[in-house]
């Protein structure tokens, strides 16, 4: 432990580092509340003054969804902070009878004893209700055998691992993944603190005892295990985009350092605005020069204009309390160096975990939306969806509107029971995540991507959408009809590029792009963050504008009797112009031969196999039928013939080690 101190030392802030972390924290300084809170109101407080804090307090606690950190010795007016030892001992006795009104406990985080007297930091929490908690969600990310199932395990079932994936096993939900010990799916564990901040869980809880620790817990964190290798990336992206983490631990395994997929799962994060935290692992295994080096390097990234964080190695209580309580910011990024084996600095990340709260501002007046990420046929219930509740409540036996089916339409649905984390509840509030029992409806009418919503909130789908995307990856260029799979939220579809506001795309280029379906509508929303990725092609960005169905179809419409007009004028070079959404909709066998060969035109994902990947299929008449989708279509970067000049872009073999490809972008 010594040499990690060193290590540690050697890493610590410089005094202009300490002053970035202090100007960000002061950046997230709340505004001004109008209630003045003197230091020593607490000290011996009349009747009116205590009724005035009570209130003060349960405000507090409610909008941080029932938690919130007191400061004793500190005034929102301006004396000094501190108090004498009585005063301050009196303090804390007012602030514990406070709590206790409000049914809440009260638990020291951290004190200072200073010239000017003693401080203290105070976690007031409301007791544990059997039918409510507080729910945090944490993506696990990481590359392949960073340790990821493996603390997960060990941090639910408070058993430490032999460094052989003993704890990993009570993770996997499949045969093959405790066959090979990888992860392959998205897999969920929970980890339950009580009013008090201590651990619920016990080592021998299993997928059983979820209603019980949810019931004894008032924050539960739902870890979003996500899978590490590169086969899998797709499911990753699933698990960041549609399971709406609130912040995304990042894990990296100290003696094998950044490698991999880490700075694709960083730069995932990052596109997505998630919150990251760092987790070394095995440090009982590496050698203290590769952690020192695999800590350097990692300080060098997350600094690097890409990343524009602010790292704090987590090294003791008091730096756990000032990181959770200023993470609510993306820039600050905390490290911890643990190890699964020894159980060197669980108790700080556990601590810290205790302390996240919940990004979803929850307001219940709003109407009720939630998206679904999974769909299940259960023997004796029928149809069940689980997903998120984004806004609003919604309780058992609500109708809401599910869609958008395979017409784009939206059909009245009523909720005929609601699960939190297989607990029996009555409702469910924006934040949470829960699964609904549907009345009156077959597996196949339900699929992931669809919404449940208010009806008041009138929804109507969409084929198409334009979307603000930078490329950060791209093998060729891309261009009109090139098709990829959009992740926006928990929609997953392949779309197609029906045009955009330049002529190609390379990497590190920026445009607004519109894309299409290829299978059925969506229900989308301006501003939602999307991916668009297809093998090692990968494009981050928003949603700008969602073109409803009615106006898409005039739009395809015009764009037809524009191609008909265009053909009978002779001008043939446009007429792939519509691409992979041309040979889906509306599109005859016969336009299709015409087009260049039918396999380019299936409009499915063997699309992205074959034009699809070299992005830039060619026109009719610059390829013949027969090589449409070869080789020869896929490696040529300029098939339109055109003479642009490729653009002086840091392809990513450029990058150097320290970069991370949205870089360019954020
Ligand atoms: N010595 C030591 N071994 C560890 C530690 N953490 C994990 N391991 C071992 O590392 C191996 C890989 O751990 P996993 O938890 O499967 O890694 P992962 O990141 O989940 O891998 P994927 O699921 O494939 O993405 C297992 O054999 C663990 O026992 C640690 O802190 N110290």
């Amino acid at each position: 432990m010594a040499e990690q101190e060193k290590v540690a030392a050697n890493l610590s802030l410089t005094p202009e580092e300490e002053e970035m972390v202090k100007a960000t924290i002061m950046e997230q300084e709340p505004p001004q509340e109008t209630f003045v809170m003197l230091k020593n109101m607490l000290v011996s407080p009349s009747d009116t003054v205590f009724d005035q804090l009570r209130m003060h307090l349960q405000e507090k606690i409610c909008d941080g969804n029932g938690e919130t950190i007191f400061e004793v010795g500190v005034g929102a007016d301006d004396s000094v902070s501190g108090l004498l030892e009585e005063e301050y001992e009196a303090s804390v006795a007012t602030l514990r009878s406070l709590a206790d009104t409000l049914e809440s406990d009260c638990n020291l985080l951290r004190e200072k004893k200073g010239k000017t007297g003693t401080q203290g930091q105070f976690l007031i929490r409301r007791k544990a209700d059997s039918e409510d908690f507080m729910e945090v969600r944490v993506a696990v990310v990481g590359n392949v055998d960073a340790g990821k199932s493996t603390l997960l395990g060990v941090l639910t079932h408070g058993e430490l691992d032999n460094g052989r994936g003993t704890a990993r096993m009570k993770l996997f939900r499949h045969k093959h993944e405790m066959e090979t010990g990888r992860t392959s799916s998205v897999g969920n564990d929970i980890l339950g603190f009580d009013s008090q901040g201590k651990v619920v869980n016990k080592p021998d809880h299993g997928h059983l005892d979820w209603v019980k620790i949810c019931e004894a817990s008032s924050k539960v964190i739902t870890f979003i295990d996500l899978a590490g290798h590169e086969r899998y990336l797709k499911t990753t992206v699933f698990g960041m985009t549609g399971h709406l983490p609130d912040f995304t631990m990042l894990m990296v395994g100290a003696n094998a350092g950044v490698v991999g997929m880490t700075k694709e799962h960083l730069g995932l994060a990052l596109a997505l605005n998630v919150p990251v935290f760092v987790v070394v692992t095995k440090i009982d295994m590496c050698p203290p020069n590769v952690l020192q080096d695999t800590l350097k390097l990692l300080h060098k990234i997350l600094k690097s204009p890409g990343c524009r964080k602010v790292p704090l190695l987590v090294r003791n209580a008091e730096d756990v309390v000032v990181s959770a309580t200023n993470f609510v910011s993306e820039r600050l990024c905390p490290i911890f160096q643990v190890s699964n084996v020894s159980g060197d600095n669980l108790d700080l990340l556990t601590m810290f975990l205790n302390l996240l709260s919940s990004r979803t501002p929850q307001n219940d007046n709003e109407p009720a939306q939630f998206q679904i990420d999974d769909t299940y046929q259960v023997p004796g219930v029928g149809v069940v969806v689980s997903g998120t509740c984004m806004k609003g409540v919604i309780r058992v036996n609500d109708t809401l509107l599910l869609g958008p089916n395979g017409l784009g339409d939206f059909i009245p649905m009523p909720i005929k029971s609601i699960h939190r984390k297989r607990m029996p509840v009555r409702e469910v509030r924006g934040g949470q995540t829960a699964s609904f029992a549907l009345k009156k409806i077959k597996i196949t009418e339900v699929r992931k991507g669809q919404v449940l919503l208010d009806p008041s909130l009138n929804p109507s789908s969409c084929w198409e959408f334009k979307g603000e995307i930078l490329v950060l990856h791209h093998p060729t260029t891309i261009s009109t009809k090139y098709q990829a799979m959009v992740h926006v939220g928990s929609v997953r579809q392949t779309a197609s590029i029906i045009s955009m506001d330049k002529e190609c795309l390379r990497t590190g280029d920026k445009a607004q792009v519109m894309f299409r379906f290829i299978k059925h509508p969506e229900y989308l929303k301006k501003g939602l963050k999307m991916v668009f990725r297809e093998g090692r092609t990968k494009a981050v960005g928003r949603v700008l504008e969602v073109i409803p169905k009615m106006a898409s179809l005039q739009h395809q419409k015009n764009h037809k009797i524009m191609k008909m007009v265009k053909q009978a004028g002779g001008s043939d070079g446009n007429a792939m112009q519509t691409g992979g959404s041309g040979s889906n909709f509306g599109g005859n066998k016969k336009q299709r031969s015409r087009r260049g060969g039918k396999h380019r035109s299936r409009g499915n994902n063997n699309v992205l196999n074959t034009a699809g990947q070299g992005a830039v299929p060619a026109t009719a008449s610059s390829v013949p039928s027969s090589h449409a989708g070869t080789s020869s279509v896929v490696s040529n970067p300029n098939p339109s013939g055109s003479n642009h000049p490729r653009p002086e872009k840091c392809t990513p073999s450029q990058l150097t080690s320290t970069q991370v490809p949205v870089s360019i972008f954020f």
